[in-house]
């Protein structure tokens, strides 16, 4: 009998003001698992994985975890269900008036009792683990570097060990050389975890190293879903478009063509 899924999106739809963006999402991936989801600006990756998370509910489909329905769930359920998850944004990831050490266990601080030296013992571990100097826990966000900054979201994404982690565009902003530590941290810390992973990356770089499985979302639903290993001979024009970065192709829009 084939495995239950951990996570399984199935016909997931979203509009927004009579905006269509998701038309029937269907993802699906295996625990231990790394998926990439690729995907022109503005296509609705981030929403995806808004919606797998609870923070915005799709209008139809099916969402499960570990085969549990999750869509409709009731806020009590939501909030369970989103303690199993890490998550760092592609945006504002850290609170800039909380110390690093803060930042990094404000989960754990919150939904255990723990004490203020435990925290810090945490929060050092982790940080150290992803190559950060331990003095580190008592600076704010603002001191560090861009590329620092992008260990700490990744700290305090592992430090409560969750089952499923999401990354929205770990290594936007960053240097090449910056942005493949940063992967490696993630692929690290994915396999240390025995977590499952969802990405969402324009870096194709980054994909490659990342990826076990990669998705494309393309006008609302999946045009393209397989190995990493095939994303180089998907048969699938978009595809094709987008892995190797080509101006012309089917992704390029009218708009964009002439009329300037
Ligand atoms: N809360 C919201 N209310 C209204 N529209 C929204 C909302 N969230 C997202 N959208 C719209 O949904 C579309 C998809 O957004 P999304 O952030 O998922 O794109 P994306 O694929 O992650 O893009 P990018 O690669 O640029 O981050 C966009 O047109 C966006 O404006």
């Amino acid at each position: 009998m084939m495995p239950t899924p951990k996570i399984e999106l199935a016909g997931v739809t979203k509009s927004f003001d009579g905006k269509q963006i998701l038309r029937g999402i269907d993802i699906s991936v295996d625990a231990e698992e790394s998926l990439c989801i690729i995907g022109t600006s503005g296509c609705g990756k981030s929403v995806s994985l808004k919606c797998l998370l609870g923070l915005i509910v799709a209008d139809g489909g099916s969402i499960k975890i570990d085969g549990q329905e999750i869509l409709g769930a009731n806020r009590k359920k939501l909030e369970a269900v989103r303690r199993r998850f890490g998550m760092t944004f592609q945006f504002g990831a850290l609170f800039d008036s909380l110390p690093i050490w803060q930042n990094v266990t404000f989960r754990l601080v919150q939904s255990q009792k723990m004490s203020r030296d435990e925290a810090r013992q945490i929060a050092k571990h982790t940080i150290t683990q992803l190559g950060l100097a331990p003095d580190v826990i008592d600076q704010y966000p603002a001191e560090l570097s861009g590329g620092m900054q992008k260990r700490v979201a990744l700290a305090r994404a592992i430090a409560d060990k969750p089952e499923i982690l999401l990354f929205d565009e770990p290594t936007s902003g960053l240097d090449p050389i910056t942005g493949g530590v940063i992967d490696s941290l993630i692929v690290d810390a994915v396999k240390r975890l025995g977590a499952t992973a969802i990405t969402i990356s324009h870096d194709m770089a980054s994909v490659r190293r990342i990826a076990d499985k990669v998705a494309m979302i393309h006008n609302g639903v999946i045009i393209w879903c397989g190995p990493v290993a095939k994303m180089d001979d998907s048969g699938v024009p978009e595809v094709h478009q987008f892995v190797h970065g080509l101006a012309e192709g089917p992704l390029t829009r009218p708009s964009q063509k002439g009329h300037n």
